[in-house]
């Protein structure tokens, strides 16, 4: 449709000061410009409310429909449509409809899957805040959640940490003690004590989602559901303890799913996550640790790896006692982690790049012959 006649003079018509009916999922003057040349082509906006087996509800203008996403299923996983994309889909008529295009992500929460054949999995897009719960029901694993949050980092979306169900932390000071270890975990990381059962610390998070779109990440159990429907004053999404009769121990959350909130702004409840691996996540691991990459840029060595090296600011903060030890370990884990996953990852990207070329070769050879073979 590219240079088709406008029949309408649109520049004379008055804007129209009705709210657009996608404002509450977030659509803005952005999303507007990035879909212009899909608008021209009569596609429709909405936004991705969950996927299923290669089909997904968009909220539309119109409302919701079911489309198909064969035509923008690509070999690359990270290009996958997901949660809170931004689409083009077939205008009213078209059955089924297809999700014509993918508008660019601004942020995406991305895993590497835990199966064999690693890759990166995409959790979320399009998210602001990356919402991590930790429940308090349980022993703090400090390492996950520094794990969680070089992800969240990673993805662009600005991280918080919520440590859910703090009724269960008997009196006051021990729960300021849990506060204050998981702050000195996550610099720059807002650290909320909240309750589901006394409504401690929703008031605080209510405010925060408000804000653009946050996703709710963490372990099986954390209490994310319980925290989508006391934000959302419904029940909405099913909570273990009314399933777990059937004993099998199953995830409560199968399907992400994102939802507008009554005071504003958009909420992605994801499934509980056995496990984050991460995935080509080096700046993030950085921010998670950003005292360290201060300390380390007054090492005598700017290539220094903080084992032995004279000159050390960083061992030198481990000796102080300023610096705990586990935190240098933590980091240098997930840093080694994500070498490891990247340099395998790499190395399958140049097969398969080999492959790719390979084969081109041969069609090129192939074509060559038939063509020898017409002139000759
Ligand atoms: N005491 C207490 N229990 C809570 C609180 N929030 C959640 N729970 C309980 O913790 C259990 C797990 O809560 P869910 O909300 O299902 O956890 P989830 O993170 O959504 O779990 P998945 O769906 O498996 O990812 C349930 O039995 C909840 O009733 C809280 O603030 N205090
Ligand atoms: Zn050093």
């Amino acid at each position: 449709m590219k240079g088709f006649p406008l029949t309408s003079p649109s520049h004379s018509t008055p804007l129209s000061t009705a709210p657009h009916p996608l404002a509450p999922y977030g659509w803005d003057e952005g999303w507007e410009a990035a879909f212009a040349p899909h608008a021209g082509q009569g596609l429709v906006p909405g936004r991705v409310l969950r996927v299923d087996r290669g089909l997904c509800d968009v909220v539309t203008p119109a409302g919701v429909v079911r489309a198909d996403t064969e035509f923008v299923v690509p070999r690359d996983p990270m290009k996958v449509v997901c949660t809170g994309d931004w689409v083009a889909v077939d205008p009213e008529g078209a059955s089924p409809r297809y999700v014509r295009t993918v508008l660019p992500r601004r942020t995406a929460f991305v895993r590497s899957t835990s199966s064999k054949r690693s890759e990166g999995q995409i959790l979320a897009a399009n998210v602001d805040h990356a919402i991590v719960a930790v429940s308090l029901a349980v022993d703090l694993d400090l390492g996950r959640v520094e794990r969680f949050l070089a992800l969240a980092w990673e993805s662009g979306a600005q991280p918080l940490v919520v440590l859910t169900k703090a009724d269960l932390v008997p009196d006051a000071t021990g729960l300021a003690y849990l506060v204050q270890d998981v702050e000195t975990t996550a610099p720059g990381v807002q650290v909320l004590p909240v309750s589901a059962v006394t409504g401690d610390g929703l008031d605080v998070l209510a405010a925060v989602v408000r804000d653009g779109t946050s996703v709710l990440l963490g372990q099986s159990g954390a209490g994310k559901s319980t925290l989508t429907n006391a934000l959302l004053g419904e029940d909405v999404m099913a909570v273990r303890a009314t399933r777990d009769t059937d004993g099998k121990g199953r995830h409560t959350t199968t399907t992400r799913n994102l939802f507008t909130l009554p005071g504003g702004g958009v909420l992605i409840d994801t499934p509980g996550l056995r496990g984050v691996g991460l995935w080509d996540a080096e700046s993030g691991v950085g921010q998670v640790f950003s005292e360290i990459e201060e300390l380390a840029e007054r090492c005598r060595f700017h290539d220094c790896a903080h084992h032995r090296e004279p000159g050390c600011a960083v061992l030198a903060a481990v000796d102080a006692g300023e610096l705990p030890e586990r935190r240098l370990e933590s980091y240098r884990k997930l840093l080694r982690e994500n070498q490891w996953i990247t340099a395998r990852t790499d190395a399958r990207l140049r097969a398969e790049i080999r492959r790719e070329w390979k084969r081109k070769n041969a069609e090129g050879r192939a074509a060559a012959e038939i063509k020898r073979g017409r002139w000759r």
